[in-house]
């Protein structure tokens, strides 16, 4: 297993080990403590999947307010997509910096997203799907959300047209309307 930086502290992209034979491969894609020994300790608490169905289907920038906010441990296991955190916490040196990746079933990676982040992906594949793991449940009283094209974070998304949308991410807050609660 290998994981790696990114320009954002905390941020981090991991490699999981595949062990390939004649049969095909495993991996495995989470380990408590081979993950605490390279500084991924949570107790992920709900495993989450979704499925979108056309190319350009974006789901974000999302987010849950303290004290249910969540770490996620995102991959993807059908099609392809471009994953993106943004950090949200405002005392950081990278506030408002995005960092994104190509995720897809053949390299296996993963990104780890700590909590004060926002999280998003847009499909570069039909039926694309990501399985995340979340370090706090659902709470829909915490739900928070970011216009996807805020222009004080502006994402490059490897969007050709308009996105596929949610009313919910259609109508999202820019951060120049909302405080972080982070
Ligand atoms: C997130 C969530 C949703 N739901 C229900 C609520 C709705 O009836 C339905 C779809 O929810 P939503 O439109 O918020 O789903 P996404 O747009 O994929 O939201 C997710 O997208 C980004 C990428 C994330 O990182 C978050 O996990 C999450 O915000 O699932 C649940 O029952 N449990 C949950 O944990």
């Amino acid at each position: 297993m290998q994981v790696r930086q990114t320009p954002i502290d905390g941020l981090l992209m991991i490699e999981p080990a595949r062990f390939g034979d004649d049969r095909g491969w495993f991996e495995e894609t989470w380990n408590a403590q081979r993950y605490a020994a390279a500084g991924i300790g949570c107790d992920w608490v709900q495993d989450n999947h979704s499925m979108s169905s056309a190319v350009g289907t974006l789901r974000g920038l999302h987010y849950q307010k303290p004290p249910n906010a969540q770490a996620k441990l995102v991959r993807c296991t059908r099609g392809k997509i471009w994953d993106v955190a943004v950090d949200y916490r405002p005392q950081s040196p990278t506030y408002l910096k995005y960092f994104g990746i190509e995720l897809d079933p053949q390299s296996g990676t993963q990104l780890f997203i700590p909590s004060g982040f926002l999280h998003g992906f847009v499909t570069l594949e039909p039926n694309s799907e990501l399985q995340y793991k979340c370090s706090a449940p659902y709470a829909p009283e915490s739900d928070g959300a970011i216009r996807w094209n805020d222009p004080d974070i502006g994402i490059d998304w490897p969007l050709e047209g308009d996105p596929v949308l949610s009313a919910k991410d259609e109508a999202a807050p820019l951060t120049s309307d909302v405080a972080s609660p982070f």
